[in-house]
């Protein structure tokens, strides 16, 4: 799913309008999709309080506000009284609900933080048109609505957010528990300073434009079942373990033989025909009891000292690698005289970080950093946003993909696209998911998937195997080995 800028939004909007939908009756439809979403998910509630703005996102707060009350459910409408100046069609939504005896109009100032139960706040203050910090009457109010307990949604965007940069520090927003956004993800959703005000996201459909939006220029992307369907290429009955390619994980040191061992069960376990794990010796035994199909290649005895090329194999390196002076040698001369594309990550990075041979990387390799390798490989940057910047001059200068980890990851390609993860949750935020993700893009490439796509379907699929064993575990308890038992799942439920 593409995402668009708050201008394109604007300009798709026109174009929607100019396709012969008026403005009223897009804002019309808006309504009638939150208030459905609304009715489905508050079944006991019966009382909305609705905060409204003066442009269109308060048009579409009116909107819904008489909506609601239609169907028989109290509401409140929250204004600035001192504050009539109405966008067109907020107007006209306006006086539509002065008309209705029913649905009771205050001001800001009016709102009691010792409200009744089964009630819920509505926030249409500002969507995509805010332009700077709230101040004023919207921030006390904001600030009121953030210290009550009662569910809170947004509808468009929360407000205070933008949709597609960063906020000031000291930013007042709206905390929702649920968003209702149109058409798009908002960038700012799915960044870390920005995408915490946001609750659960809901994607609207209100059908906008799809020329407009098919021809829209993005760098920025979503990764949706509909991508994943595309990508997704299912087993060949007439094939062999030689259709599946080769995958050889180098990794593991003394203590940390679990790391390279995690990527290679998740490489079996998502279809790599042949699956090696370059280990130093003291993991052999480890290795051969607890995973049987991957077959052991001896590298030094308690770290990696040689990183051995083998014909037609794709190499994923790092994974409990370690920081030796021999294994930082054997891996900088294994790149220096390997040209094809591999998958590296944790110490391989930092390796390569700290001895500033960023040039050794192959083109077209796969490099996935969680923030801090990114900042330890690249610098520091003021925010997550300039970090996705960085990220895709540096894809582009090197020719490399950059799996840039984080709750929402994303994949940078060499021609600076960004394509944003929305599976996965908190439960993942422990020592060893990285080493199962290594695992399965080294065995999506060996199997032959465009690399590009190799990186979107593994994170994908690695965030929903992780979705699938916290239903099960719950987030606090799930490991890492859960989320790899999960993997089958994800397949079936696509299969
Ligand atoms: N046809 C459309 O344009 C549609 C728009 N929709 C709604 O329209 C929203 C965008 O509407 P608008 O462009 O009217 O923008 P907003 O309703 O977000 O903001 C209204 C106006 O407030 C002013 N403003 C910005 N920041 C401020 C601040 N900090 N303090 C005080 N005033 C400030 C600006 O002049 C801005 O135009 C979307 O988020 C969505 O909710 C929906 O109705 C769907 C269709
Ligand atoms: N809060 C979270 N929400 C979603 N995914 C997460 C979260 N925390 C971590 N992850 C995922 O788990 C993995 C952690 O990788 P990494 O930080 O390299 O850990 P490790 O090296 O210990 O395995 C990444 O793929 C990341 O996207
Ligand atoms: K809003």
């Amino acid at each position: 799913m593409k995402i668009l800028s708050s201008s394109q939004i604007k300009s798709c909007d026109i174009a929607t309008t100019e396709s012969g939908v008026s403005s009223l009756n897009l804002m019309e439809r808006a309504a009638a999709k939150c208030v459905e979403w609304i009715e489905m998910n508050f079944k006991t509630t019966n009382r909305f309080l609705i905060f409204c703005g003066t442009g269109n996102n308060g048009g579409d707060g009116l909107a819904t506000a008489r909506m609601l009350y239609e169907k028989g459910f109290d509401v409140e409408v929250y204004i600035d009284r001192a504050n009539l100046n109405f966008k067109a069609d907020a107007e006209i939504n306006f006086r539509k609900i002065k008309k209705i005896s029913g649905i009771e109009i205050k001001d800001f100032s009016d709102f009691s933080k010792t409200i009744k139960e089964k009630t819920v706040l509505i926030d249409a203050l500002f969507g995509y048109g805010l332009n700077r910090k709230l101040s004023g009457k919207v921030k006390n109010l904001v600030e009121t609505l953030n210290q009550t307990t009662l569910p809170k949604v947004s509808i468009d965007i929360p407000t205070g957010l933008f949709a597609d940069k960063v906020i000031e520090k000291d930013s007042v927003v709206f905390k929702a528990d649920f968003t209702l956004t149109f058409q798009f993800y908002k960038r700012s959703f799915l960044h870390p300073e920005t995408g915490r005000f946001c609750g659960k996201t809901e994607v609207l459909d209100i059908d906008l434009d799809s020329k407009f939006i098919e021809d829209a220029k993005t760098d920025y992307f979503v990764i949706d079942n509909s991508i994943i369907r595309k990508i997704y290429k299912p087993r060949e009955d007439f094939s062999n373990k030689g259709t599946f390619g080769k995958s050889i994980l180098v990794g593991g040191s003394y203590g940390k033989i679990g790391a390279v061992l995690m990527s290679s069960l998740s490489a079996l376990r998502t279809g790599s025909g042949l699956t090696f794990t370059m280990a130093p010796d003291c993991g052999n035994l480890i290795l051969q009891s607890q995973i049987p199909e991957a077959m052991f290649i001896s590298s030094g005895k308690n770290y990696i000292c040689k990183i051995e090329i083998q014909d037609k194999a794709i190499y994923g390196i790092g994974p409990g690698l370690g920081k030796e002076k021999q294994t930082q040698k054997a891996l900088l001369e294994f790149l220096k005289s390997y040209k094809n594309p591999v998958v590296l990550d944790a110490d391989a990075l930092n390796i390569l970080a700290e001895n500033q041979n960023l040039n050794l990387i192959p083109k077209h390799s796969v490099i996935t950093p969680h923030p801090l390798e990114f900042e330890r490989l690249f610098g520091k940057t003021e925010n997550s946003f300039d970090r996705i910047e960085l990220a895709k001059e540096k894809a582009k200068d090197s020719q490399i993909f950059i799996v840039l980890k984080d709750h929402h990851t994303a994949i940078i390609t060499p021609d600076k696209k960004v394509y944003y993860n929305i599976t996965g949750n908190s439960g993942m935020a422990k020592g060893g998911s990285g080493d199962v993700l290594t695992g399965i893009i080294t065995s999506l490439i060996s199997q032959k998937y465009e690399i590009k796509e190799a990186c979107i379907f593994s994170v994908w699929l690695h965030g929903k195997a992780g979705d699938f064993a916290a239903e099960e575990f719950s987030r606090e308890s799930m490991l890492p080995t859960d989320l790899i038992n999960k993997i089958g799942e994800v397949f079936k439920s696509l299969n």
